[in-house]
């Protein structure tokens, strides 16, 4: 029987710890890093093997490296930090990307890695911690063939669907802060239209029912406005994920001098709900910044 291929997942978040799992569950011999011991001992707990040190101690037997760390900043820290895994790799190890970052923040990794003797595929995902968890994210990945075919497994293991934009770093990310335009404007958009049926004593449930058996439901409207009916805040992508994604959407509108109106106004509310101290609650908190209403789970106004 052929050796099960060697993965490890860095980064054990709401996608990570989903993306690990799938991965175990598809047969895959499976690794996780992350420098909170919580998660590591969660996927241990699955049947991986798990550190909060980088993982150089397993690095040469990996055959493929998916990286979900929130941001651009974490995934070189993963990468190239104090503890990097990527001098430790085997020469030509696939390495995907799969967190939400900039066309240029991609194109630098995938030098850097290059530099490495490493391949890079630009692989965002879609699809939340439900998706996640079950191996059926979307991913909308942009590199060389060859490296898509590399990591075949892994998609295999990870996605229900895998889109192959083009060969070029960097238009996987375009991709994704496309799409993170609609998913914020909906989000937004949800937040504002129930934060209005709270204020005209609409019942919440029944706004929500009506929505999402009518015209103006959305993927995004459905998943997370079911949390602001049940007044539960738990994190499955925090505010200030979209005030990243947001944000890396409104400055790639500033580097084409393209006016992006309703992401420009999404943009602020999130910023505005971090602000007010709700950047690590669920993005539906983003309801919070309206004023004068009362929401579920709220303390009843003295
Ligand atoms: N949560 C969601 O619904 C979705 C998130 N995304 C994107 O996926 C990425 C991950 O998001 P989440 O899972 O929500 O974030 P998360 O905050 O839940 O998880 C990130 C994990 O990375 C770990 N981490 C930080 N620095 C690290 C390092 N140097 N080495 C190893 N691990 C490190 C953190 O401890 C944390 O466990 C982000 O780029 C996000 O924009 C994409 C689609 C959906
Ligand atoms: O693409 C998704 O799936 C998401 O939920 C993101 O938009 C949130 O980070």
């Amino acid at each position: 029987m052929a050796e099960a291929m060697r993965v490890a997942v860095i980064g054990l978040g709401s996608m990570g710890m989903g993306a690990a799992k799938s991965c175990l569950a598809a047969g895959l011999a499976t690794y996780g890093i992350d420098p909170r011991n919580s998660a590591c001992d969660e996927l241990m707990a699955a049947g991986a093997v798990a550190t909060g040190a980088g993982g150089r101690a397993f690095a040469r037997d990996l055959d493929a490296v998916v990286v979900l760390t929130v941001n651009a900043a974490q995934c070189r820290d993963a990468l190239f930090g104090e503890q990097g895994i990527a001098a430790h790799l085997k020469p030509g190890t696939p390495v995907m990307v799969s967190a939400t970052i900039s066309v240029a923040d991609a194109k630098a990794i995938a030098a850097d890695l290059a530099e490495a003797g490493l391949a890079m595929l630009d692989a965002p995902v879609s699809g939340g911690p439900v998706k996640a968890a079950c191996g059926d994210m979307t991913v909308m990945a942009a590199g060389p063939a060859q490296v898509f075919d590399a990591l075949q497994p892994v998609l295999d293991a990870v996605a229900g669907k895998v889109y192959r934009i083009s060969e070029t770093i960097g238009d996987g990310a375009t991709v994704k802060i496309i799409h993170q335009l609609l998913a914020g404007v909906h989000i937004a958009a949800g937040a504002e239209a129930m934060a209005l049926a709270a204020k005209a004593g609409i019942k919440l449930e029944t706004m929500y029912d009506v929505v999402t058996h009518a015209a103006g439901n959305s993927w995004m409207f459905e998943n997370r406005m079911r949390h602001v009916v049940d007044g539960d805040y738990t994190p499955h992508s925090a505010v200030d994920i979209f005030v990243k994604d947001l944000g890396l959407v409104t400055e790639t509108g500033l580097s084409m001098k393209f006016p992006l109106p309703l992401a420009t106004t999404a943009y602020a509310m999130f910023a505005t709900a971090s602000q007010a101290g709700y950047g690590q609650l669920d993005d539906s908190a983003v309801i919070k910044v309206f004023p004068g209403i009362t929401l579920p789970g709220d303390e009843p106004k003295a």
